[in-house]
């Protein structure tokens, strides 16, 4: 929901042509906004600025879109992110063993409360502001 890279970097068209209903010159700088593909209502439903981690269990994701193309965090096709793998297990074997140690949550006052603030200036990069989270453990 929110990409760590929020735009893909940019590529250059070597030649012209017809992206959808846009006639894009050669030349041109292309780039795809991952943040906005991954809050599209059309793809995510009304809900999508909701964080429900459930909407990306396979058979609920294969309801809302066929399109390999919705989920693109990594980005796509031959110079898709190399690291995808290692990424995606060492975020599965972090989370679980800080759920297992730790309980967290955003310090009363949070201004994340809402909403993830991120850090202006960082494009293609979204990290969040001055972002604290309070642990606490459980054993
Ligand atoms: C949450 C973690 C990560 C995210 C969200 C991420 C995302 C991305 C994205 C969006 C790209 C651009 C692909 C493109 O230009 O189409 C990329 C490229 C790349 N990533 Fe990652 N990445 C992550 C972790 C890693 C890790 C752990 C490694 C290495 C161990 C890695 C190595 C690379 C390399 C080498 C490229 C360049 C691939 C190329 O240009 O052919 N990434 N990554």
């Amino acid at each position: 929901m929110n990409p760590s890279a929020g735009e893909l970097p940019p590529r250059i068209a070597t030649e012209s042509f017809q992206l959808g209903r846009h006639n894009i010159p050669a030349g041109t700088l292309l780039s795809i906004d991952i943040h906005c593909l991954m809050h599209n209502p059309k793809i995510w439903g009304d809900d999508a600025e909701a964080f429900i981690p459930e909407r990306h269990e396979p058979q609920r994701l294969k309801q809302m879109t066929n399109n390999v193309w919705s989920w693109l965090p990594f980005s796509g096709g031959p110079r898709k992110c190399v690291g995808m793998n290692m990424a995606m297990a060492e975020m599965r074997t972090i989370l679980a063993m800080l759920l297992k140690r730790y309980e967290f949550d955003l310090p009363e006052g949070s201004i994340h409360a809402d909403k993830i603030q991120l850090r202006p200036g960082d494009l293609p990069l979204q990290v969040p502001l001055d972002m604290h989270i309070r642990f606490a453990k459980r054993y």
